[in-house]
């Protein structure tokens, strides 16, 4: 068997065709959309993203500001930049890109970001309405790589309705709220949240219908741990991992290349989750401007 494609690519496309559609409708009552973003340092994976996000913003008619702060920014200079974009009236949602550099208290910044505009769902207003289930669309924003995951999904009708979910890792942008997401009632799902603590992760990666890897530890499952016919969405990143062939260094999801044999569906890295999650981040950033 050879897993079908979860193309997270061609969905992200068509999406934001819509969304430039709406873009300009806005526009024409004056309203302009206008995504925001803290960048601190030079990992070149969150400069990557950011820089996507922007090209992304130019593609469906949203402005960008930029707020890039050196790699020893103070912790005061990174909730200047936050309260700046707080301030700026063009500015109408935007995102702290993450993890900011150690030493850096992103917690304490994610607070001080203004819950209306609060492009990524994170701040702990949005999330508590995550936990009471009262963000349903268009009231307050959710979490891009949870929201993403989910719209990828039900666009290729798979039905989540009593499944069997396997989430690998606790993070604060994906394993935690996706939990929150898949369990409300109109998705129904059961899930499991594996971490570092787990005991033996294998053991519940095999009893799920669908696995989410988003735990950042490169080629972790494989074809062994995977029930047959399982949907697999492959979220976490490594960078510099050697390719076994050229022994070159290149990017390398969770999921290894084998469990393509054994799944039904996967979600590729990249092309999968990634594109979706950027989608995503423009679609709470429409509706923000919608809602005002
Ligand atoms: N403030 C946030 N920080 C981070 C989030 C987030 O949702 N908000 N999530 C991740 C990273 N992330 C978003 O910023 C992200 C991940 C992946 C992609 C993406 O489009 N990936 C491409 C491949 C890109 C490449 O070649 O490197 C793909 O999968 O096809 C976009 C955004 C952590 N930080």
């Amino acid at each position: 068997m050879t897993a079908q494609l979860l193309d997270g690519k061609a969905a992200a496309a068509a999406i934001r065709l819509e969304l430039k559609e709406r873009v300009s409708r806005l526009k024409e009552q004056g309203i302009v959309p206008g995504l925001g973003t803290v960048l601190v340092g030079e990992d070149p994976g969150s400069a990557k993203y950011v820089a996507m996000k922007h090209a992304d913003c130019l593609e469906v008619g949203i402005n960008s500001i930029r707020e890039d702060l050196p790699a020893d920014a103070t912790q005061e200079q990174v909730e200047a930049a936050v309260k700046r974009l707080n301030d700026d009236p063009a500015c109408t949602g935007y995102i702290v890109q993450l993890p900011l550099p150690k030493g850096l208290d992103s917690d304490r910044v994610l607070e001080l970001i203004d819950p209306a505009k609060d492009a990524d769902g994170l701040h702990p207003t949005n999330l508590g309405r995550l936990v009471l289930n009262v963000n349903a669309p268009m009231t307050s924003p959710i979490p891009c790589t949870p929201h993403g995951i989910v719209d990828l999904l039900l666009r290729n009708d798979i039905d989540l309705k009593g499944k069997e979910v396997c989430v690998v890792g606790r993070g604060v942008t994906v394993g935690r709220p996706l939990g929150l997401l898949l369990t409300r009632r109109e998705l129904n799902a059961t899930v499991t949240l594996c971490h570092t603590g787990t005991r033996d992760v294998a053991e519940h990666v095999r009893r799920a219908d669908v696995v989410v890897a988003a735990a950042g530890v490169a080629n972790m499952i494989t074809a062994d741990m995977v029930k047959p016919g399982a949907i697999v969405l492959d979220v976490g990143v490594s960078r510099g991992v050697p390719d076994p062939v050229t022994g070159k260094s290149k990017l390398a999801g969770d999921v290894a290349l084998d469990v393509r044999e054994v799944a039904g569906w996967v979600a590729p890295n990249p092309g999968g989750v990634g594109p979706m999650t950027r989608a995503m981040l423009l679609a709470n950033v429409v509706e923000a401007a919608e809602r005002q």
